[in-house]
């Protein structure tokens, strides 16, 4: 699979220490940076994983930061990135099954490197479960198409 990563300085490690993994399983990594502890701006970095999934370099993304919650915000305003921000597997499932997510953010400062993997696994390895749920998912892009309550 080819899978974009991306990291602010909070993140850059535990993505580097992704990178590496996913590689050895034989993935096709794009590493978008940050590669150093130098501070940066998280925005930049969510909207970068997002553009590589928009213009296909990418079928999946992968986007670190202190908490994954700026870098999940950032991803989200691009309307191709359906970015979950995770911190254990079974929400990592449940954003594929439900949520056709495209893009997981993780909290460096909040899971170590074994439970990331644990997600990115969950994550890459479940499937759209599509149904009622495509409705939904459908939605998201075009939000005319919601039911009236
Ligand atoms: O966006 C975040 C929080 O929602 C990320 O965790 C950032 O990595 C964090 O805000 C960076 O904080 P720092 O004090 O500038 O290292």
């Amino acid at each position: 699979m080819r899978i974009a990563l991306s990291a602010d300085h909070a993140g850059y490690v535990l993505k580097d220490q992704l990178a590496s993994w996913l590689v050895e399983q034989g993935h096709e990594v794009e590493d978008l940076g940050t590669n150093g502890p130098e501070s940066v701006d998280y925005p930049r970095y969510g909207a970068m994983l997002a553009e590589a999934l928009a213009d296909g370099r990418a079928d999946r993304g992968i986007t670190v930061c202190g908490s994954g919650i700026g870098v999940a915000i950032a991803a989200n305003r691009n309307s191709a990135c359906r970015c979950a921000q995770v911190a254990e597997p079974l929400s990592a499932s449940l954003a594929r099954q439900h949520n056709d997510a495209n893009a997981i953010a993780l909290g460096a400062r909040l899971i170590g490197i074994e439970m990331a993997k644990a997600c990115v696994t969950a994550f890459l390895t479940s499937d759209f479960l599509g149904g009622r749920h495509q409705r939904r998912v459908d939605q998201l892009a075009n939000p005319s198409e919601q039911e009236p309550a």
